[in-house]
């Protein structure tokens, strides 16, 4: 789930991109880029690290332009490494970069196409490149010696008759502007902002979050609707267009389960009273299925799921009490590479208040339950503390099917709750008890923002792959390529062969 922001401004735009990008960093942590636009010159930094650690004063001096776009980088699909960090580039049209947000789901087909029908050479096994290229190829075949926006438009009409898949990007154009676009279902999210900029000018900034815009003092416009796309051109004028034949909005709910920060309004729904109501309807269920249940206190499990916890308590009227403090300076352990890192993390970053366990029963919450690897340990913690009894809710349902619209759980066996029942996941994780939210009532929660929503993505709790074009070849396809196994095995030959080599980079 990577992050994006695109800016077009009165003045050098790279130090707004930085700080849009550190509020965006919690949806990548493996590589983060930025590239400017000045004088007819792109200028590139990105490397592997977070945005704290890829960026120095001396890279943030070469980034000149007042138009330019950032990335955080989360990856799903090829390998890591710095090359296949964002924003790619391409020189034909123009001088075209782009960054990306999601999963193509016929990346491979389109490689291939790129290939034989295109004559374009991709460097790396990033289905970004090959977004990229797609884009600049038809908007090539347009043979324009400048773009307007229509042209512009027409090619991402194109993009979206030729790729499958979620994805969101933000693209910079030589001596042109910015463009932002969206797939047909809106599965990514992608939002765009105005503030004052100088001389009367408007300054625009397109993200993925509407809490980079918050922070860099931009205004809300609204969400990039599905299909649609939004280009900004270097006087500052915004054009938007509807680009795809058939657009519907369907957001995928893990956004509002766990990626997207709590402050962030997306497709109009507030993130944080979603996960309001979420701990409100596990605490209904809980009432219905266990009335009887002697809980003592709810204790959250930092940090996303803090705001379900605390409403489902006060649903309760049982005492809510951080019994575990967290070491702020490890990261989000789901989006790390690689499970013993993960596993790893999960007690470096978390340590129990012994008091608030000794001898009591303890429901601990957690925002969903993936892989198992965080509550087994937390369990286990919980009891060597001294709980008496230790019951788990998930504030969203069993996660028993891969991802393959930009979240990294390609693998159905690596899930904890696949082909399992809940009482099987209990004993598992070593719960006396679990429960888990139900689809309908996590659809609700989230509908309840925008009633104008009539669906969401929700493949991971249902298997139901809304493009249409996921079967069970594909699945295990991926599911083959991206194992932890797959994975820990490519890293390691990386290690020895030296990294995947990048072409332009500012080191
Ligand atoms: O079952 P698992 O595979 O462990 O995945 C689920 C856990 O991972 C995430 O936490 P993470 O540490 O990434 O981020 P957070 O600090 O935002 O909660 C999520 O909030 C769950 O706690
Ligand atoms: N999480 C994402 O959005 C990933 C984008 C892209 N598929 C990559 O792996 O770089
Ligand atoms: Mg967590």
């Amino acid at each position: 789930m990577c992050g994006l922001v695109g800016l077009v401004g009165s003045h050098n735009v790279a130090p707004d991109i930085y700080d849009a990008l550190t509020v965006l960093q919690h949806r990548g942590q493996d590589a983060a880029g930025i590239m400017t636009c000045e004088g007819g010159r792109f200028s590139l930094r990105k490397s592997e690290g977070l945005v704290r650690d890829v960026f120095r004063q001396q890279h943030m001096q070469r980034l000149e332009g007042s138009i330019g776009i950032g990335h955080v980088r989360y990856p799903t699909a090829g390998s890591s490494g710095p090359a296949l960090a964002q924003p790619f580039y391409v020189n034909s049209p123009y001088g075209i970069a782009l960054a990306h947000n999601g999963n193509l789901t016929n990346a491979e087909q389109l490689g291939k196409e790129l290939f034989q029908d295109d004559l374009r050479h991709l460097n790396t096994d990033s289905d970004s490149e090959v977004l990229l290229n797609i884009f600049a190829h038809e908007l090539q075949t347009l043979g324009k010696l400048s773009p307007g926006a229509d042209d512009i438009f027409q090619a991402v009409e194109a993009v979206h008759r030729r790729c499958r898949g979620g994805y969101a990007a933000v693209g910079l154009i030589v001596n042109y502007g910015v463009l932002g676009f969206r797939d047909p279902l809106g599965i990514r999210p992608l939002v765009v902002g105005e503030r004052q900029g100088l001389n009367g000018r408007k300054d625009y900034m397109i993200a993925s979050e509407s809490v980079a815009l918050d922070v860099l003092g931009f205004s809300l416009l609204g969400d990039v609707a599905p299909g649609e796309a939004v280009f900004i051109d270097m006087e500052g004028t915004l054009h938007r267009r509807q680009c795809a034949e058939a657009p519907v909005l369907q957001p995928c709910i893990f956004e509002h389960v766990y990626f997207a920060r709590p402050d962030s309004l997306m497709d109009g729904i507030s993130v944080y009273k979603t996960r309001m109501r979420q701990g409100a309807a596990l605490a209904s269920k809980i009432r219905r299925e266990r009335p009887d249940l002697d809980i003592d206190v709810i204790i959250p499990i930092p940090d996303t799921s803090r705001i379900a916890a605390q409403s489902m308590a006060h649903e309760l009227g049982i005492k809510f009490r951080e019994g575990f403090m967290k070491n702020r300076y490890i990261g989000r352990t789901f989006i790390m590479p690689g499970q013993s890192q993960r596993k790893k993390s999960v007690r470096q970053k978390l340590n129990p208040v012994p008091l608030e366990f000794e001898g009591k029963n303890v429901m601990l919450v957690d925002d969903s339950i993936v892989r198992g690897t965080t509550c087994r340990q937390i369990i286990e913690m919980a009891r060597d503390a001294g709980a008496s009894n230790v019951f788990f809710a998930s504030a969203a349902p069993p996660v028993r099917f891969p991802n393959v619209y930009g979240i990294d759980m390609p693998s159905a066996s690596e899930l904890i709750a696949h082909g399992r029942s809940v009482e099987e996941v209990c004993e598992l994780i070593g719960a006396d008890w679990l429960v888990y939210q139900d689809l309908d009532d996590l659809i609700e929660c989230s509908r309840e923002g925008n009633e104008q929503i009539d669906a969401f993505d929700c493949s991971v709790f249902s298997g139901d792959y809304i493009t249409g074009d996921v079967d069970q070849h594909y699945l295990d396809h991926i599911e083959a390529q991206r194992n932890d196994e797959a994975q820990s095995r490519k890293r390691a030959a990386q290690q020895e062969e030296g990294a995947v080599v990048g072409i332009h980079n500012n080191a």
